[in-house]
């Protein structure tokens, strides 16, 4: 079987920290980061209000993201020794793949391939304070967050809800433990009822 995990929701929403944390107790299980698929910094358009436009899908070299899955999809067992990940000899046929990122549900040719869709959210505040003591490869400049990461957020989750899909919201908030331990279980009791 074959098991395509979404860790989606917004930045510093805890999502790289909670897909660290199932990759080392899930067996068979390869991941997939949407970061390693931003543009060249020179390929990001800037927008009317002066900003890098990173928080848009366009930003994204969403094509090669969808190679890589399909990659994924026609061999598992390939793809998991390429990248480094054992293949348990014993354990059922199941093959597990986690795509983690901040707009996961936004490209239509993926939106259908997860078997779950997690969301992580945190308040605006927590995210702003978590985001300002983040270093990225390239820095926000002054501003970025009010000016373009929260209103782009805020855009990519309403439409994402106007198309109806279905998403199980994290609280962010709860403990990266807590986190784990809820998202690890649900996963298992999911892969239960498909067996
Ligand atoms: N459950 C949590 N509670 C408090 N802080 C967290 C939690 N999960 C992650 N963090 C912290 O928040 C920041 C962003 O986490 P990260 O996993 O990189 O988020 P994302 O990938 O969603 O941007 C990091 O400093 C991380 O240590
Ligand atoms: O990784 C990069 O090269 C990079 C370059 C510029 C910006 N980013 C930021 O990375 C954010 C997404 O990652 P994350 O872990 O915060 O969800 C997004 O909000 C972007 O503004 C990331
Ligand atoms: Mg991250």
């Amino acid at each position: 079987m074959k098991y395509i995990v979404g860790i989606g929701g917004m930045t510093n929403g805890g999502k790289t920290t909670l897909t660290n944390n199932l990759l080392k107790a899930l067996p068979n299980c390869c991941v997939i980061h949407q970061d390693d698929f931003f543009k060249p910094q020179d390929q990001i358009a800037v927008g009317e209000d002066g900003f890098k436009q990173w928080d848009v899908l366009e930003s994204l070299d969403m094509e090669a993201m969808l190679s890589t899955v399909q990659a994924w999809v026609s061999s598992p067992r390939k793809f998991a020794r390429a990248h480094g990940v054992s293949v348990r000899l014993d354990a059922s046929d199941t093959h597990i793949l986690i795509l983690e990122g901040f707009l996961l549900y936004s490209y239509k040719p993926l939106v259908d391939l997860y078997s779950r869709r997690y969301f992580l959210t945190v308040p605006y505040e927590e995210c702003k304070w978590r985001r300002s003591r983040r270093s990225y490869a390239v820095p926000d400049p002054p501003g970025l967050f009010d000016g373009h990461v929260w209103p782009m957020y805020q855009k990519y989750k309403r439409e994402m809800e106007a198309n109806g899909v279905e998403v199980v919201y994290l609280d962010g908030m709860k403990s990266r433990e807590e986190l784990f331990h809820q998202v690890l279980e649900d996963i298992q009791n999911s892969l239960l009822n498909r067996s």
